[in-house]
Formats: structure tokens, sequence, C-alpha cells
């Protein structure tokens, strides 16, 4: 099985995530809270009340989880397609695999990755759900002290399964939308790429920003349910499951609840995944 696939999605999978955090926050914030009028505003409170720091709360965990979830992301879907085509990545330029077997093999990759990310994207959430100040005296002390802290506790209070909340949702959520991922970035790139050749590094770029923003806007749906489930107990109601938590909260909110974050969401899907798509070519490519 070839390894390079799985060492190229972490490395591009951590510089995406580190563009991307500040707007991740912002984001699970919108979906989660009912405290802020939009984008700006929860972009001026969290600055005010938390600076510069409040944007990159939670992101240890994921830059450490990113190895393991973009390269089983990238690599199972390389191999897969390596099974499903016989043909490895430096030679599907020549013969291109069919869309059908790009979809499937970015479900496979999405299933996969999701049982993975389950318990990182938990405790990221629960931390950029943190509104507290890191530093203020005599304020009240945050729930959880950092992302072990977190895990700790909500291992020891809800047991292992406690920390796979919201990963019926999230794997809802990442198994077709991964699929589209890669089929857009693929259809893309051949648009304006000669048969045979690569793609240059701007289609890259084009192709991966566009392709982080078709899948994230199919995701958005699901992505509100995962993340008021991820918080459910804390401050939010509790849900009886997913389809309770997609019903109550349609009811409460209106259908437009779906919707919450895709401004955000897309905003930074297309540096977040132009910066992906361009490393993990180029990886491959220097020790191809
Ligand atoms: C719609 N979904 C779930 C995705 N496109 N997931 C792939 C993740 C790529 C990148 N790390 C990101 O966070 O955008």
């Amino acid at each position: 099985m070839p390894v390079e696939e799985f060492v190229a999605g972490w490395i591009s999978g951590a510089l995406g995530l580190v563009l991307g955090h500040p707007f991740d926050t912002v984001k699970v914030r919108l979906q989660t809270q009912n405290t802020y009028r939009g984008i700006i505003d929860c972009t001026v409170k969290t600055y005010r009340h938390e600076s510069i720091l409040g944007f990159f709360k939670g992101m240890s965990f994921p830059i450490a989880s990113i190895a393991v979830v973009n390269s089983v992301l990238f690599g199972v879907y390389s191999n897969t397609l390596l099974v499903l085509t016989a043909t490895s990545h430096h030679e599907r330029r020549l013969q291109p695999p069919s869309y059908t077997h790009v979809f499937v093999a970015g479900c496979t990759g999405g299933f996969l990755q999701a049982y993975c990310l389950a318990p990182f994207d938990l405790i990221k959430v629960r931390l950029q759900n943190q509104t507290e100040p890191r530093a203020r005296q005599g304020g009240p002390p945050p729930r959880y002290r950092g992302p072990v802290h977190c895990a700790a506790s909500i291992f020891q209070e809800e047991g292992p399964r406690g920390l796979f909340r919201g990963a019926w949702a999230l794997t809802l959520r990442d198994t077709p939308t991964l699929g589209i991922y890669f089929v857009s970035y693929e259809w893309l790139c051949r648009q304006v790429t000669p048969d045979g050749q690569n793609p240059s590094s701007t289609t890259v770029l084009v192709a991966g920003g566009f392709a982080g923003i078709t899948s994230w806007v199919t995701a958005t749906p699901l992505d509100v349910i995962k993340s008021r489930m991820q918080m459910a107990g804390l401050g939010q109601r509790e849900y009886q499951g997913l389809l309770d938590c997609m019903v109550s909260s349609a009811r409460q909110e209106g259908l437009g609840v779906f919707f919450r974050g895709l401004t955000i969401n897309s905003a930074r899907a297309f540096p977040v995944n132009a910066v992906t798509f361009l490393s993990y070519e180029y990886l491959l490519h220097l020790w191809g």
C-alpha cells in the first residue's frame, strides 16, 4: 500500500487547518449560540473579549489529529482508487478514473475519516464554544482547562461513548460530501487541463478551493446538527437523536437554521482547500 499519500495528506491538511481555524471558530459559535447577530458581530465580540487568541481556541488538538484524519482521508481515497482502477496516483493523469470511481473512493475516505475525526472534532467544538477569556482574574473559570482536560472530563462523565457524541451526524455529513469533494476537484481540473497533462498550480488552487466550497455547501445542514448534538446538555437542550435535533431546531428557528454558518464555511473552505490540494499535489510530485 503506497504510504506517500498518507504523509502528503497529513502535511497538506495541517497547512489548511491553521489557515482556516479562525473562520471555523466563528462558524461553530454562530451555529451553536444565539447571542451573535452575524459574522461581523461574532468576530468583533470574540476579538474584544478574548483577543486574537480567541480565534485559535481548540486548535492544538486538531493539529495533532490532522495527522490521522487527513492522512486517512487522502490515503484511503487514493488507495481505494488503486483497488478500483489499478492505477497509481501518477498514472491517473494518463488513465483518468471515471467519476463514479472517484465518488466511491471519496465516500470511502469520508466514511473512515469521520470515525477518526469524531472525538477530536467533539473536543474542538466544546473548546471553541467556551467564550470566557483565558486569563481573566476572578472571572468564572472555563469548564475545560484544555483539550486533555476536556477529553478526560467527557470520558469520566459519559464514558468512552461520550467521546463519540455527534459521530453519526458527522458520518452522514462526511460520507457523501467527500465523494462530492473529490468529484468536483477532478471535474474542475479536467475542464482546463489538456488530456494526459498534470494540472497547473493555478488550476489546482482554484479547483481545490471550489471543491472545498461545493462540499461544504452540501455539508452545512448536517454540520449544524452535528455541532448541536456535540454541545447538547451543556447549556443547550438534550436531543433524543439526530432526527429530534433536526425537527426541534427547524421548529424553533425555522428552516434557515440549516444554513447557519454557510457564508463563513464557504469563505473558509476556499483558502483551506486550495492550500490543501496544492501542497498534496506538490508533495506527491516531489516524491514521485
Ligand atoms: C465537506 N467536508 C466535510 C470536507 N470537505 N471535508 C474535507 C476537509 C478538508 C479540509 N480539511 C477542510 O476542513 O475544509
